[in-house]
C-alpha cells in the first residue's frame, strides 16, 4: 500500500485538473480524480495542459481516474485522508456538493477542502458531515478547460488555505489538517500555497471581485475590459455594488483595506478582455454560482440591516437568469398553450 497521502479530487476542469497535477507531481500525495463530462477524452488521451506555472504536459493522468464518486464503504477502499472538491458550487440545483462527495466521507477522518468560490459554502457540510475538518481554499488562479481533458492556465497559481470553525472537533485538529494540505500542495515548489487563519476576512476579500464583477459581467455579457475602458458601467454599476460589499463585511466584522475597491477594479490585466467564471458559464449555458457569490452577502446583509439595494436587484437579476437556464436544461416548466394566453 502506497504510503503517500490519499487524495481525491472531485470536479476536474480548469481548477480542479490544476490542483491535481501539482498535488501529484509534489510526490507527497496520490490523487483520484473524478471525471465527468471529459472521462473519455481523458482516459483515452491523458490531459492537455498549457500552464504558467507548469510548462507544457501532454498526456498526463492522475494516479487513478473514475466516472463516478466512490462508495468508500461498499467498496472496501482505503478512507481518503482530502476530498479536494472544485466543481462549481451550484448550492441550488442537486445534487449539491454534500450529496455529491458523501459516499466517500469516513466520519472522523477524511478532511474536505472546498477549492471554491463564496461565502458559508462550508455550512451544509459542517451538517453532513459533523466529525470531519473542511477547509477553505481561495484560489486566485486563472484555469479553463477550453474542449475535454484540454487545460489552459494563464495566471498563476496562488492557493489560500484555512480552516473553517467546526464546533465538534477541537480547533488545532482543523488546523493542522489544513496545514498538512498546504504541504501537499506546496512540495510541487512550483505554486504559491499558503496558510491564512484569518477565513472570513479572505472570503469577503475575494468576494469583492467576484459578487461585483462576475454579476455584471454574468448578466451584461460584457467583459471586465470593456467595462474599464468605457468607465460608465464601473461608475454606474461596478463600484457601487463594491462599495456594498465592503459595507456588509464591516457589519460581519472584517474590516477590508480601504484601497479594496479600487485594487479590484483594475486587478485583471486591461488588454486580457476577461470574462469572469459566472459570464463563462452563463455563456455556454451552464448553471452559475450566485447563490454563494451573491445570495449568501445578501443574506448576511439582510441578517446586520446593512443597506445593499444594488446588490439585492442584481441578485433578484440572476435568479432570473439560472430560472432561464434551469428551463433550458428541464429542470422547470411551465403552462403553455391558450390557457396561458388567455390568463395574460
Ligand atoms: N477557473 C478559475 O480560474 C477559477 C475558479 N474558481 C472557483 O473554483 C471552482 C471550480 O471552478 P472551475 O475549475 O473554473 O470549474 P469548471 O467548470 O472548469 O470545472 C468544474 C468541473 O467539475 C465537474 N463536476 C461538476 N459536478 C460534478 C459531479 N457531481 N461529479 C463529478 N464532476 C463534477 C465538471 O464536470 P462537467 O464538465 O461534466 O460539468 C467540471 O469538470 C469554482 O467554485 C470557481 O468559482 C476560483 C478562482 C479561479
Ligand atoms: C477572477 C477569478 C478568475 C479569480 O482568480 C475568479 O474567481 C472568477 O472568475 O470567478
Amino acid at each position: 500500500m502506497s504510503n503517500k497521502t490519499n487524495v481525491l479530487l472531485v470536479g476536474s476542469g480548469g481548477v480542479g485538473t490544476l490542483a491535481a497535477y501539482n498535488l501529484e507531481i509534489g510526490g507527497l500525495a496520490s490523487v483520484t480524480s473524478v471525471l465527468r463530462s471529459n472521462h473519455d477524452a481523458v482516459s483515452q488521451n491523458g490531459f492537455t495542459i498549457t500552464s504558467l506555472d507548469h510548462g507544457y504536459v501532454k498526456g498526463w493522468k492522475p494516479s487513478t481516474i473514475r466516472n463516478s464518486v466512490p462508495d468508500v464503504g461498499k467498496e472496501c477502499l482505503r478512507p481518503f485522508d482530502f476530498i479536494v472538491v472544485t466543481t462549481k458550487n451550484i448550492a441550488d440545483v442537486s445534487p449539491t456538493v454534500t450529496e455529491t462527495i458523501a459516499p466517500a466521507v469516513t466520519a472522523g477522518h477524511t478532511t474536505i477542502v472546498l477549492l471554491q468560490n463564496g461565502l458559508n459554502i462550508e455550512k451544509p457540510l459542517l451538517v453532513a458531515f459533523p466529525m470531519n475538518p473542511v477547509l477553505s481554499g481561495v484560489s486566485l488562479i486563472g484555469a479553463t478547460e477550453t474542449s475535454p481533458g484540454v487545460i489552459l492556465h494563464d495566471d498563476r497559481d496562488r492557493l489560500i488555505i484555512g480552516a473553517f470553525t467546526n464546533p465538534n472537533l477541537p480547533l488545532s485538529t482543523s488546523i493542522t489538517s489544513a496545514q498538512m494540505f498546504v504541504q501537499l500542495y506546496s512540495a510541487s515548489e512550483k505554486v504559491s500555497c499558503t496558510y491564512n487563519e484569518n477565513v472570513g476576512f479572505v472570503r469577503w476579500r475575494k468576494l469583492v471581485y467576484n459578487a461585483c464583477y462576475n454579476s455584471a459581467c454574468a448578466i451584461t455579457h460584457m467583459d471586465t475590459s470593456r467595462m474599464r475602458i468605457l468607465k460608465y458601467p464601473i461608475d454606474d454599476v461596478v463600484r457601487p455594488l463594491m462599495l456594498e460589499i465592503v459595507a456588509i463585511a464591516k457589519a460581519a466584522g472584517h474590516v477590508l483595506p480601504e484601497s479594496i475597491v479600487e485594487d479590484m477594479i483594475n486587478c485583471d490585466p486591461e488588454d486580457t478582455y476577461f470574462k469572469p467564471s459566472m459570464q463563462q458559464d452563463i455563456e455556454k449555458g451552464n448553471f452559475m454560482e450566485f447563490e454563494n457569490i451573491v445570495g449568501e452577502p445578501l443574506r448576511e446583509a439582510e441578517k446586520l440591516a446593512v443597506p445593499a439595494p444594488n446588490l439585492k436587484m442584481v441578485y433578484g437579476l440572476l435568479k432570473i437568469l439560472q430560472t432561464n437556464i434551469k428551463e433550458a436544461k428541464g429542470l422547470v416548466s411551465f403552462p403553455t398553450g391558450p390557457i396561458l394566453l388567455d390568463q395574460f
